[in-house]
C-alpha cells in the first residue's frame, strides 16, 4: 500500500493531511520550551548573583572557593528531587556539578583579586 507524502522544508515526509496539525503542535510545544528556557536563565542568573556575593563573602572571611560537604548535600538533594520529578538524577548530577565548577571558578578569580 502507498500513502501519498508531502515535504517540509527539511525535505522530511509527512502524510498528507496531517501537515498543518503536525506544524500547529511542534510550534505549540516549542513556544513552551522557549518559555522554559527563559526560566531557566533567568532562574540561572539569579543563582549567580547570590554565588557572587557568596564569593565575596568567602574571599574576605579567607574561606576557600570550594565547600566539598555543602556539594555533597546539594547533590544528595537534587538527585531526590530528580527522582521524585521522574527526571534522570544522573543528568541532575552533572547539570549540578557544571554550575557549581563555574562557580568555583569564579570564588577563585575573586579571591585573587581581592
Ligand atoms: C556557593 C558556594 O560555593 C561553592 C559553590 C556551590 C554552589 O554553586 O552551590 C556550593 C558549594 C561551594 O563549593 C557555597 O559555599 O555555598
Amino acid at each position: 500500500m502507498t500513502t501519498s507524502h508531502t515535504s517540509d522544508t527539511n525535505g522530511a515526509a509527512a502524510p498528507e493531511g496531517q501537515d498543518e496539525s503536525v506544524r500547529a503542535e511542534l510550534s505549540r510545544l516549542r513556544e513552551s520550551i522557549d518559555n522554559i528556557d527563559a526560566a531557566v536563565v533567568h532562574m540561572l542568573a539569579e543563582r549567580f548573583k547570590c554565588t557572587q556575593q557568596v564569593g565575596h563573602l568567602k574571599a574576605n572571611h579567607h574561606l576557600p572557593p570550594a565547600d566539598p560537604a555543602r556539594e555533597a548535600r546539594q547533590i544528595a538533594r537534587l538527585r531526590e528531587l530528580a527522582e521524585n520529578a521522574r527526571l534522570d538524577p544522573a543528568f541532575a548530577e552533572k547539570l549540578l556539578n557544571f554550575i557549581i565548577a563555574e562557580v568555583i571558578r569564579h570564588h577563585e578569580t575573586i579571591a585573587k583579586s581581592s
